[in-house]
This record gives structure tokens, sequence and C-alpha cells, in this order.
């Protein structure tokens, strides 16, 4: 039987600041996809919840990024009963899922279309059930023949940090099939 956890309410709208992802115009093509992702894609459900935003990015960070109109992301998640790993806790695949997406997401919306390469993972604290955290993203520029750093923390409304994850993500051209390969 399935641990009774405390719903998030409207924890999960946008940190101040923040837009909602579908307003942004490459926003709204991966807010689509996200309607069917295994992170995202339950926003009801007992699992995870993920509510994704954007907003425009800071002349600092504007000047490594990419894409025409780069924005920042972050993201507010919440873990329920079906996310259980330690008893009462999240699974740890579920909280590198999150981080995952939303250092992808970032690269997305900094640069351009990318997938992982290499994904790391630091489990601070572990997170209650119940609990929402958002996830912090940060992205790097683009590097060499096409690739860029993200790193993202899972912090706690107290400002607890629970997981932190870097990547490495290759940014996808002609000669990758991803585009058109079922995705
Ligand atoms: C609509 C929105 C959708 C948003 C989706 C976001 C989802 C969240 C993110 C994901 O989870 S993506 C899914 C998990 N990832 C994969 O399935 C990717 C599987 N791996 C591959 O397909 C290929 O390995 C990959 C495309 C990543 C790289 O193959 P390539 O043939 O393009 O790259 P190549 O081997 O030539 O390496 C390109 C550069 O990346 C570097 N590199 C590649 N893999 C690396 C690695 N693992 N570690 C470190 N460096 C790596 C490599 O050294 C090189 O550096 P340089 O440009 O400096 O020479």
């Amino acid at each position: 039987m399935e641990a009774e956890v405390r719903e998030p309410g409207d924890a999960l709208a946008a940190p101040a600041g923040w837009r909602p992802l579908a307003t942004h115009p490459v926003g709204a093509i991966i807010a689509h996809y996200a309607e069917r992702s295994f992170v995202a894609g339950d926003p009801t459900g007992q699992g995870i919840r993920v509510r994704y935003a954007w907003r425009a990015m800071s002349p600092d960070e504007a000047c490594v990024v990419t894409a025409a109109e780069p924005a920042a992301l972050a993201a507010r998640a919440w873990f329920g009963a079906r996310a259980e790993g330690p008893p009462g806790h999240a699974h740890g695949g579920s909280m590198a899922a999150v981080l995952d997406e939303a250092m992808g997401l970032a690269v997305w919306l900094a640069h351009r279309a990318a997938v992982a390469a290499h994904l790391e993972t630091d489990f601070r604290r572990p997170i209650p059930l119940g609990t929402t955290v958002t996830a912090e993203t940060t992205v790097g520029p683009a590097e060499g023949t096409g690739k860029a750093r993200a790193t993202a923390r899972l912090v706690g409304d107290d400002g607890t940090v629970f997981a932190e994850g870097s990547a490495l993500f290759v940014l996808l051209g002609p000669r990758h099939t991803f585009a058109g390969g079922g995705a």
C-alpha cells in the first residue's frame, strides 16, 4: 500500500519572475514533448510532477549561448508515493531523471536540440516524499564541434540542496538521426 503523501497544492507554480514554458517559442515545442515525457508527463499522478518555466537570460548569460531567443529554464518538481526509493523518500533515479531532463531542456533553450552524452549526479540529502523542490539549471557556452555542459540542482524551499547534477550534451546536427527518428 502506498504511503500517504502530502499533495503539492499550488507549490508547483513557477518561481517569481519565471514564465510558463509554453509561452516561449522553442519552449512551446518542448512543452509539447514534456506532456508525454515519463518525467513530466503525468502532472496529476503519484510519481513525479514537474512544471517547467523560463525567463529571459541576463546579458552575461546570453553572451555564451546561441539560440535565437535564449532563455534560462527552471522547474518545480514534486515527488509522490510512486517515486519512492528509500522508505518515505524519493528514488535516486527519479531525482536523476528530473536533473537530466531539466538540464536537457535548458540546453535546448540556450543552444539548440541536444542529447546527454555524460551525466553525473550527487545525492546530498534524501528528499521526503511530498516535498516540492526547485530544479535550478545553468548552461555553458558551445564547445568544440558542438557540445555544451550544463548543471542543475534540486533545492528545497528552505534552501536545502538535495541533489546536484552535471552533464555534457552533444548539440544535434545533420549527422544525427534523433530529430526524425521517432522522437
Ligand atoms: C523536444 C524536446 C526533447 C528534449 C529531450 C531532453 C531529454 C533529456 C536529455 C536526455 O536524457 S537525452 C537521452 C540520453 N542520451 C542518449 O540517448 C544519447 C546516446 N548517445 C549518442 O547518441 C551519442 O553518443 C552522442 C550523439 C551523444 C554522441 O555521438 P556523436 O557521434 O555525435 O559524437 P562524437 O563521438 O563525435 O563526440 C562529439 C564530441 O562529444 C564528446 N563526447 C561524446 N560522448 C562523450 C562522453 N560520453 N563523455 C565525454 N565526452 C563525450 C566527444 O569527445 C567529442 O568532443 P569534441 O567535439 O571535442 O571532439
